[in-house]
């Protein structure tokens, strides 16, 4: 099994290679651990991989072109998949890991900042993965998580200690898309919206952005009442095209 980290801090990932089970899978070659830092594939002079939300707010967005050229920068492996560290992915738990452990490699993109440009997402990452609904500070603990529960699942790296318990619990809405300049980049733009300055308008899109995803990935974490103005919307939306 292959990891390769996209990530702007590649100087963590010495705690996992140095930890015990998996310092001697390492040494048994049973595993390897690449990390491409994602500063180093910035064209900018003052090498920004980062900038300011369109449709305002707070924070920064990770801009597309770095994490775009450290993914492309080297061949992926046959049976490879991209995964995305992120709140509003798929929360880990045994059975995901024990179908990551198939692959030949996992590309682990780690973000930072309010996150990364959706167009990056979309046509980049194959899953998005979270590790729980909490907030870190960067995406390079979550790949750990997923290094060490991915790596124990590898024949032959656990000689005989024991399997581990994973949990897993929810509670708000998952956030809404993130874009950043440029407006547009492969041919993908940024929802007009976004671009109109009525923060009224950007508010209402963000809240019906957030509550579309979490019905389409965590709708138990819906309350009755989003669950009721989403059907009450499907409604509206269905009686307008019969018009037509
Ligand atoms: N929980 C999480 N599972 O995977 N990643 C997670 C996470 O909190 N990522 C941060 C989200 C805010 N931007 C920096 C990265």
């Amino acid at each position: 099994m292959k990891f390769r980290i996209l990530t702007l801090f590649p100087e963590m990932f010495d705690a996992v290679t140095g930890a015990s089970i998996l310092g001697r899978a390492l040494s048994n070659q049973q595993i390897k651990i690449e990390c491409d830092n994602i500063r180093a594939f910035s064209k900018d002079k003052h090498h920004k991989v980062d900038d300011a939300p369109f449709g305002g707010g707070a924070g920064m967005v990770m801009k597309v072109e770095p994490l775009r050229d450290a993914l492309n920068s080297k061949p992926q492996l046959p049976n490879s998949r991209v995964i995305y560290l992120t709140p509003k992915g798929e929360t880990l738990k045994h059975e995901k890991v024990v179908s990551l452990a198939k692959y030949d490699e996992l590309i682990l993109v780690c973000g930072h900042y309010e996150g990364v440009d959706q167009r990056f997402i979309d046509r980049y990452v194959d899953e998005e993965i979270s590790i729980g609904d909490y907030v870190l500070t960067g995406g390079e603990l979550a790949a750990m998580v997923v290094i060490d529960s991915v790596s124990r699942m590898v024949s032959g790296v656990l000689n005989n200690e024991g399997s581990a318990e994973e949990e897993s619990f929810s509670n708000g809405l998952l956030e809404y898309p993130h874009y950043t300049r440029p407006q547009v980049v492969d041919g993908d733009e940024v929802p007009s919206v976004l671009l109109s300055g009525n923060h009224a308008e950007i508010e209402k899109w963000r809240y019906r952005e957030s509550v579309k995803l979490t019905a389409e990935r965590r709708p138990e974490l819906l309350s009755e009442d989003q669950k009721q103005a989403l059907k009450d919307n499907f409604i509206k939306k269905k009686k307008r095209v019969e018009k037509k």
